[in-house]
């Protein structure tokens, strides 16, 4: 602003030498900012034009006031008195302001002000330029908003919530104080916005951020990450860890019971649920905001894992096992293409102790060159689907076992069972895909058995039992492992083509000690002969459990008294010498 710039200097407005110069101080004058010339006490001497549309005064009315007739009221009582203090230091300030118009509007403007000094360094007036910044800040507004608050809700947004969050484990202050991290999302929310509408979930989610700031202390933050999903932020709980806990367990209870109420939402009446999951911390304090709220999210899933409506805590045992989990899958992902799997073999053996069998069993070799227990890792590879290739993989490689046994003396009638998991076997293409294997691989069928557990019976049992007579028609082998631990009802097991039941290790492991295990057994064992079913039993570990079991009727056993699961060579040698 020109006229302002040269503070020290007296100003060619106060000691105009030419007429041009005159000129064109009153063309500068005439800007589109308003300007606004003082005598050294203040008092208005000159406005422009400008000034009179800003303010809506005109020139009368102003000449001889003071500024303060602009005065808003709205700045705290210090604010004049240190603008005042810069401009006798330095000659100048300049800053945002909230002034009032003649209409009573309170607005606000960017205004600048500066000494100007005669030749002996006295101040003889004051100019101040002045812009009216309504619109640009309402737009800055507006952008802050879009920034920081979630639209619908006009709750901060999950940028501002890390800001305050960050704010709060820099805070020196309350060290000795918890704080605590709530993540909240609301169960079946997605159920209720596919069926009722997005206006529907949108009030839903109106209606919850009321309630949740209703249920919260004036300093608590409730925020709106995006969704369904809301986290709260409280401060200043308890310095104990339990007392903390027990308050956040209190809040917990009284934002489960609000957000448990009916809606009423337009026609509709609902209900709604939440699962929480929240975290302690203490400010001052690692972890970072990222990680506290990726700890209370963690908290929440298991509160959506104990049965939804409920709220958990998070603990750090728990992350650590997700984390080791999720490492876990990655390395899964990859332990096809990397050759990590193999097979390893049980024998299964006949009453005379002769081989006609064995178990297949996954073995899973990661790139440091430790074994993955198949406990550890066909659970996982179930959730994530990975066990469709997996189970894939078995096939084909237990099929060139067949194939390859067909060449060894002493091994070419072996019959070889794989594990077949429920997931597996409900792929609508499993009997084509066996079949391709088979015929691929040139084998007998007959050789090969297909182990399935009693979970394949809790689903589409008509598709299951048609599926299996396809492959039992090309003379594929069943056996249900694990019998005796799920819940085959005896109709169903009428109906099913299996040639073989596995009693369960569970049984067998006991047997000499627990007369109810011998009871099950034999029961387990009249069953199979009602149903002209081969019995086999698995985990034999003794002799004595072999003799008790060849007394109960079982003539087929597997387990560590012959064999531990070994790779192919050990087989093959144990059969063969
Ligand atoms: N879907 C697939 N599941 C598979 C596959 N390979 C294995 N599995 C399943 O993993 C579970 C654990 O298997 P594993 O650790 O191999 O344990 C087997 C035997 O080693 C063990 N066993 C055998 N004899 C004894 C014994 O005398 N004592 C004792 N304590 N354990 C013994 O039992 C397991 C055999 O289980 P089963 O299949 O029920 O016959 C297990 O559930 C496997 O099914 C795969 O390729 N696909």
């Amino acid at each position: 602003m020109t006229l302002t710039s040269s503070a020290r200097a007296p100003a060619q407005i106060a000691a105009p030498d030419t007429e041009a110069a005159l000129r064109l101080a009153a063309t500068v004058f005439e800007a589109a900012q308003g300007m606004m010339v003082t005598d050294a006490r203040g008092r208005i001497m000159r406005v422009n034009q400008a000034f009179v549309r800003i303010t809506g005064y005109s020139p009368e009315e102003v000449l001889g006031q003071t500024p303060n007739l602009l005065s808003s009221g709205r700045h705290v009582p210090g604010f004049y008195a240190s603008m005042w203090a810069a401009i006798v230091r330095d000659g100048k300030w300049e800053g945002e302001i909230w002034n009032r118009r003649k209409n009573g509007e309170v607005y606000p403007e960017h205004l600048s002000i500066t000494a100007v000094y005669d030749e002996d360094g006295k101040i003889t007036n004051y100019v101040a330029s002045l812009t009216d910044i309504t619109l640009s800040k309402a737009a800055n507004d507006e952008i802050r908003s879009l920034a920081f608050y979630d639209p619908l809700t006009q709750l901060p947004n999950r940028r501002l919530l890390l800001d305050r969050l960050r704010q709060v484990l820099s805070a020196s202050n309350h060290h000795d104080r918890y704080c605590a991290l709530m993540f909240i999302d609301l169960d079946n929310f997605k159920t209720l916005n596919d069926t009722l509408g997005h206006n529907v979930g949108d009030q839903l989610l109106l209606q919850v951020a009321e309630r949740l700031q209703s249920s919260l202390r004036k300093g608590d933050t409730v925020a709106r990450l995006g969704g369904d999903e809301f986290v709260v932020l409280v401060e200043g709980l308890s310095s104990g860890a339990e007392e903390a806990a027990g308050e956040i367990e209190t809040l917990g209870a009284k934002i489960l019971a609000a957000l448990n109420r009916p809606y009423e939402l337009g026609n509709h009446n609902c209900r709604s649920t939440p699962s929480i999951g929240a975290t302690l911390f203490h400010n001052g304090q690692p972890p970072e905001p990222d990680e506290l709220l990726m700890q209370a999210d963690i908290a929440m899933y298991q509160a959506k894992q104990a049965g939804r409506n409920g709220m958990r805590f998070f603990d750090r045992q728990m992350q650590d096992r997700i984390s080791e989990r999720a490492k876990l899958e990655n390395d899964l992902r990859h332990a096809m293409e990397r050759h990590q799997f193999a097979l390893h073999y049980q024998v299964q053996v006949d009453a005379h102790g002769k081989a006609h069998g064995a178990e297949a069993l996954l073995r899973w070799r990661r790139a440091d060159g430790s074994w993955v227990p198949p406990a550890s890792f066909i659970p996982l590879a179930e959730e994530t689907g990975l066990i469709l290739p997996i189970g894939h993989w078995v096939l084909n490689a237990a099929c060139a076992q067949i194939k390859e046994w067909q060449s060894v003396p002493g091994m070419e009638q072996l019959i070889l069972a794989i594990n077949v998991s429920a997931q597996q076997f409900r792929q609508p293409d499993f009997g084509d895909v066996v079949r391709a294997a088979v015929e691929r691989h040139g084998i007998d069928p007959r050789l090969l058995k297909l182990e399935l557990t009693e979970g394949v019976l809790l689903e589409k049992i008509e598709e299951t039992i048609s599926c299996m007579h396809a492959l039992r028609a090309i003379g594929v082998r069943f056996a249900l492992d694990d019998f005796g631990t799920g819940y085959s009802s005896l109709q169903y097991l009428k109906r099913l083509p299996l040639n073989q039941l596995k009693i369960d290790q569970s049984f067998v492991r006991d047997l000499a000690s627990d007369s109810s295990d011998q009871v099950i057994v034999r029961t387990i064992i009249a069953m199979a002969r009602s149903l002209q079913l081969d019995v086999i039993a698995e985990g034999v570990e003794t002799e004595a459990q072999r003799v008790l079991l060849e007394e109960l009727g079982c003539r087929r056993y597997q387990g560590y008294l012959y064999s531990r699961p070994v790779p192919e060579p050990q087989l093959r040698a144990l059969i063969t010498e």
